[in-house]
C-alpha cells in the first residue's frame, strides 16, 4: 500500500512481510560465494595451463594445498590486470558521460517519479570496436593476448568490482530518501546485499543498475571474444578457425543487439522492480568471464568445422536470433502502443493488455526459447569433447526457468485472476509442447 504522497508506507517495507526468493538468506549466501567459486573453477578446470578442459586427472592433494596457502590466494591478484580493468571501466563511464545520446524515460516508480536514462551504449560499443580495430591495424593481434594471459587477474578485479558496487549501494541505501526495492529490505544483511536494497541507486544522473547490467559486462564480453580470436591468430600464424569466427561473431552480434535495443531494458523486471545488489552487480563479471568460455576454449582447442557443420550451426543461431528478436520486438511494439499485425490480446482490470496471439500466444516467454537456441549455437562450435563448453547452456536454462517463475509470480500479483485467464489461454511457459 502506498500513501497518497507516493511515499512507501512502513507496512509496504515491513521486513516481516518480505517474501524470500532464491531460498532466502542461505540461498543468497550460497550464490554470493558459489558464483565466484564457479567462475574460478570454470577457469582452472578449463585451461591449458592447468591440464586442459577438463584436466585428464586432478591432483586433489595439490588443490587442497593451494587452497590452504596464502601465496596461492595472493596469486589471484594481479596489479597490472586490475589497473587494466579499472582503465577499461573508466573508459565505459567516461563514454557514457561524453558521448551524445538521446534521453528516454523509464516506467513510473511507486513514488510517482520517472527516471530519465541517457541512451548511448551502442555508440560506446562502436567506439570500443573502433579503438580495437585501430590497435589491430597498427599493432596486429599481439596486444590483445594480454587478456588471455591476465585472465585470472582480470577475473579477480571484476569480481572485486562487483562486490564493491553491491556493498557501496547497500550502505548508501540507508540514507534518507532512498527509494527501496520492495523485495530487497528483509532486514537480513546477506539477503538484502544479494537481492539489492535500493531500487535505483545513482551517482548524479548515472543510474548504476542499468549502467552495470548492460555496459561494462557486455562490452568486455565482446572485447574478450575478440582477444581470444587474436590469441588464436597469434598462435596459428594469423589463421582463425571457422569455429572461433562463429562464436565471436554470434556473441558480438548478441552484445550489439542488446546495446542497440538499450531502451528495451528499462521495462525489464531488473529495472522496474529488482534492487541493485550483488546478484545484478555480478553481471559485470558473469557476462565477460563466463559467457566467453567457448571462445577461450577454442584458443587451445582450435576446431575446424568445415562448411557443412558451419552452415548447420549458423542456421541454429539465425533461428534463435529470429525468435529472440521477433518475440522481444513484438512485445516492445505492443507495450509502446503499436500492433501492426493486429494481434489478439486481453485487457486486464489494471488496464494493461496481454498479447494472446503471435509469439506471445505460443508461450509466455517465447524470447527465452530464442535465447536458449542461440546459447546452444555458441557451444556447438566447440564440438563434443567436453561438457564444460556447454556449461553456459545449462546455467542459462536454469537462470531462465527461474526467471520465468519469478516473472510468473510478479505477473500474478500485477494481474490477479486476469493472469490465470491468460495462463489458460497460453499454457506453455517457454517452449510450446515442452515446458
Ligand atoms: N543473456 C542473459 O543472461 C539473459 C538474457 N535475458 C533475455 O532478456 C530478455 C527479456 O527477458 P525478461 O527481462 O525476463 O522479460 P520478458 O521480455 O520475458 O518480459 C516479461 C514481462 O513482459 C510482460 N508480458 C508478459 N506476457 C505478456 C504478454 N502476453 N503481452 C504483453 N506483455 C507481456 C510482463 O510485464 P508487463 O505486463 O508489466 O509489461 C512481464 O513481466 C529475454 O529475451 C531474455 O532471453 C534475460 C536474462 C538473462
Ligand atoms: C543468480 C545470478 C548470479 C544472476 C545474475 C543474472 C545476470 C547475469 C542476468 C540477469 C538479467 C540479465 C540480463 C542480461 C544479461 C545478464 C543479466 C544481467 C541482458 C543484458 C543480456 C542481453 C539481452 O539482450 C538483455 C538486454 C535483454 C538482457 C537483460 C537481462
Amino acid at each position: 500500500m502506498t500513501s497518497a504522497k507516493g511515499k512507501t508506507t512502513s507496512s509496504e517495507l515491513n521486513p516481516r512481510t518480505t517474501r524470500y526468493e532464491f531460498l532466502g538468506p542461505p540461498g543468497a549466501l550460497a550464490i554470493c560465494i558459489g558464483t565466484p567459486v564457479v567462475m574460478y573453477a570454470m577457469y582452472f578446470g578449463c585451461a591449458e595451463e592447468y591440464g586442459g578442459c577438463p584436466p585428464p586427472q586432478v591432483d586433489w592433494a595439490a588443490v587442497a594445498s593451494a587452497l590452504t596457502s596464502w601465496s596461492w590466494w595472493r596469486g589471484l591478484w594481479d596489479t597490472q590486470a586490475a589497473s587494466l580493468y579499472l582503465a577499461y571501466y573508466a573508459f565505459v563511464v567516461v563514454s557514457w558521460y561524453l558521448l551524445p545520446g538521446k534521453y528516454v524515460q523509464g516506467l513510473p516508480m511507486r513514488n510517482g517519479q520517472v527516471k530519465t536514462y541517457k541512451v548511448n551504449a551502442f555508440a560506446t560499443l562502436l567506439l570500443l570496436f573502433g579503438i580495437s580495430a585501430g590497435v589491430l591495424w597498427r599493432h596486429g593481434p599481439q596486444p590483445f593476448t594480454i587478456i588471455y594471459e591476465k585472465w585470472v587477474g582480470l577475473l579477480t578485479a571484476s569480481t572485486l568490482m562487483s562486490f564493491a558496487l553491491a556493498l557501496g549501494c547497500y550502505l548508501a541505501s540507508f540514507r534518507d530518501g532512498a527509494l527501496l526495492a520492495l523485495g530487497g529490505n528483509s532486514g537480513n544483511f546477506i539477503y538484502d546485499f544479494f537481492i539489492g536494497r535500493e531500487l535505483n541507486p545513482s551517482i548524479g544522473s548515472l543510474d548504476l543498475k542499468s549502467f552495470n547490467e548492460l555496459r561494462p559486462g557486455l562490452m568486455l564480453w565482446a572485447l574478450v571474444d575478440i582477444a581470444m580470436a587474436c590469441t588464436q591468430a597469434v598462435r596459428r600464424g594469423g589463421h582463425v578457425t571457422d569455429s572461433m569466427w562463429l562464436v565471436v561473431l554470434f556473441q558480438c552480434w548478441y552484445v550489439a543487439d542488446a546495446l542497440y535495443n538499450e531502451s528495451a531494458v528499462f521495462t525489464t523486471m531488473d529495472i522496474t522492480s529488482d534492487g541493485f545488489g550483488f546478484m545484478l552487480a555480478l553481471a559485470i563479471t558473469i557476462e565477460p568471464f563466463l559467457y566467453s568460455l567457448q571462445a577461450r576454449y577454442l584458443v587451445f582447442n582450435p576446431t575446424e568445422l568445415g562448411p557443412v557443420y558451419t552452415a548447420m550451426i549458423l542456421a541454429v543461431n539465425l533461428l534463435g536470433y529470429y525468435i529472440f528478436r521477433a518475440a522481444n520486438g513484438e512485445k516492445n511494439d505492443f507495450r509502446n502502443g503499436r500492433n501492426p499485425k493486429n494481434l489478439q490480446y486481453i485487457t486486464t482490470e489494471s488496464g494493461r493488455k496481454l498479447l494472446t496471439s503471435g509469439w506471445w500466444g505460443r508461450s509466455r516467454h517465447p524470447n527465452y526459447m530464442g535465447d536458449l537456441l542461440m546459447a546452444l549455437a555458441w557451444s556447438l562450435p566447440t564440438g563434443f569433447n567436453t561438457p564444460l563448453t556447454y556449461f553456459y547452456v545449462i546455467y542459462f536454462t536454469i537462470l531462465l526457468v527461474h526467471r520465468q517463475q519469478r516473472d510468473d509470480e510478479a505477473c500474478r500479483k500485477k494481474y490477479g485472476k486476469d493472469w490465470e485467464k491468460y495462463k489458460s489461454i497460453v499454457p506453455w511457459r517457454i517452449v510450446p509442447c515442452l515446458y
